[in-house]
């Protein structure tokens, strides 16, 4: 494994431009506050925000990694929960995609019965069944908040053919280690051998502009603004 980074997408573009490394894109999806900025940030920027704000389009975070000898780079796309926010570029996210990751609120059951309507997306825009998908139950360090049972969602994961995670974004120490679930995926994606793994190089300028536009002053300070918390601990 090698260094960590979090910028903007027009960033991580030039730089990837000189190295063509092997980059794979990895959208987040899932309810508003679940936590899908914090786990994103906690796997790129190495700790959990002090502050976040609810995401407004998207938000782009990458890693470079060091698997068997090759360099590639996790691509996360961190996507707004919010309707209103996710609605002008919810096209822009099931591009090219090589994997996604469900996250859902182990605290908030509403968040885990929302994951079906997830996964109708997904479908609806016509997201391969053969690329990774995995679901991941988030707030595990609220132990006495939990109101997602792992029996349940395990049930739900296995219908799904899913594996399941349960993780905190927050406490480390918690359940399975976010490190732990990004790495699993990054061996996975790696031994997939995708036809067409991204070259930033090829994606449509418009994407570019649009999704730098989207992620101008998100990552200006990395994640800098209001707290939306929504869990009790
Ligand atoms: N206790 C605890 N709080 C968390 C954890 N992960 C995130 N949070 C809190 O949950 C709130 C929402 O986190 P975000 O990462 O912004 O949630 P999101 O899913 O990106 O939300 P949207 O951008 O609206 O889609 C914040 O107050 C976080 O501090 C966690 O593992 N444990």
């Amino acid at each position: 494994m090698n260094g960590s980074s979090t910028q903007t997408f027009a960033q991580s573009g030039a730089l990837l431009r000189d190295r063509k490394q092997k980059t794979f894109k990895i959208i987040v999806i899932g309810d508003s506050s679940v936590g899908k900025t914090c786990l994103t940030f906690r796997f790129c920027g190495g700790h959990f925000p002090d502050r976040t704000e609810a995401t407004i389009g998207v938000d782009f975070r990458e890693r470079k990694l060091k698997i068997d000898g090759e360099d590639i780079v996790l691509q996360l796309w961190d996507t707004a929960g919010q309707e209103r926010f996710r609605r002008s570029m919810v096209q822009h996210y099931y591009r090219n995609v090589h994997a996604v990751v469900f996250v859902y609120d182990v605290t908030r059951m509403a968040s885990f019965m929302s994951l079906p309507s997830w996964i109708e997306e997904c479908n609806h825009h016509s997201l391969s069944y053969n690329i990774p998908r995995i679901l991941v139950g988030n707030k595990c360090d609220c132990k006495d908040h939990l109101e997602v049972p792992t029996n349940v969602a395990q049930r739900f994961a296995d219908r799904h053919s899913m594996p399941l995670f349960e993780t905190s974004a927050k406490n480390d120490n918690d359940c399975d280690h976010v490190e732990a679930i990004f790495m699993t995926l990054a061996h996975k994606l790696k031994a997939s051998k995708p036809m067409m793994p991204i070259d930033p190089t090829q994606f449509p300028p418009e994407d570019i502009h649009r999704a730098e536009v989207m992620s101008i002053g998100r990552e200006r300070n990395g994640v800098e603004v209001q707290n939306s918390s929504s869990c009790y601990c």
